[in-house]
């Protein structure tokens, strides 16, 4: 959902990993992952659908093991820490405009993407989260798939004037959008019958 709605938001980027996946895949199949080192712009959106917006905000409390002295604060042992993932990644020193959904801060200047894999969405340490490579591979092969059959676009009110949307999230441990209208329709009719081919092959 935080990718969709940050397609729909930014109809540029969408495009722009569309045209990837236009050349890479075409529209008569869908992508597996041997495409994935072929496609450096959509792995670059996944790693800021993770960077921009975390499903865990705030992650799982851990106790100082010793005393310790952060920043000139001094941390007792014993005392309970909350990291906050949302703030390390929306650090604007390390993230410029932080709450602007931009992909190419994953990229080299050659295209390629670059060492910061965005894996701060997962923890860290000792209690890093064991999911993460099956999270980020499905999340990777569903926005991929869905950019080669689907375009989501703003949906229309009665008049023909699209209803804006809102970029807002739930509160809470797992924060997600809220709701929002959209259209989503296949590209072509290329796209559609790859659409039904799969409907066929399941008779
Ligand atoms: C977008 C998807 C996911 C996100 C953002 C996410 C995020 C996290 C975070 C932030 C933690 C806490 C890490 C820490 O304490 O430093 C965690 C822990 C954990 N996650 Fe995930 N996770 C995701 C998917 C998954 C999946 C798919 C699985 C299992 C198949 C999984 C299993 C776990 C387990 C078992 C822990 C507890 C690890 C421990 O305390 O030793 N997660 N996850």
């Amino acid at each position: 959902m935080t990718a969709l709605l940050a397609f729909l938001t930014n109809p540029h980027i969408q495009s722009r990993a569309q045209d990837e996946i236009d050349n890479v895949v075409t529209r008569t199949r869908l992508p597996t992952f041997d495409d994935r080192s072929h496609l450096p712009y959509v792995g670059a959106v996944v790693r800021e659908v993770f960077r921009w917006h975390h499903a865990i905000p705030l992650s799982v409390t851990r106790v100082a093991g010793t005393d310790d002295i952060y920043d000139g604060m001094f941390i007792p042992k014993g005392a309970q820490i909350i990291p906050n993932l949302w703030a390390m990644t929306h650090d604007s020193r390390i993230y410029a405009e932080p709450h602007v959904f931009k992909p190419e801060r994953f990229l080299l200047q050659n295209g390629n993407l670059n060492d910061d894999e965005s894996k701060t969405s997962f923890g860290f340490g000792r209690r890093i989260c064991p999911g993460q490579d099956l999270a980020e591979a499905t999340v990777w092969i569903t926005i991929a798939s869905f950019l080669v059959v689907y375009r989501i676009s703003p949906a229309k009110d009665v008049e023909g004037n699209d209803i804006p949307v809102e970029i807002a999230f739930s509160d809470g441990i797992a924060s997600y959008p809220h709701p929002f209208e959209s259209s989503i329709v296949p590209h072509d009719a290329e796209a559609e019958g790859l659409l039904k081919s799969f409907g066929k092959a399941s008779e």
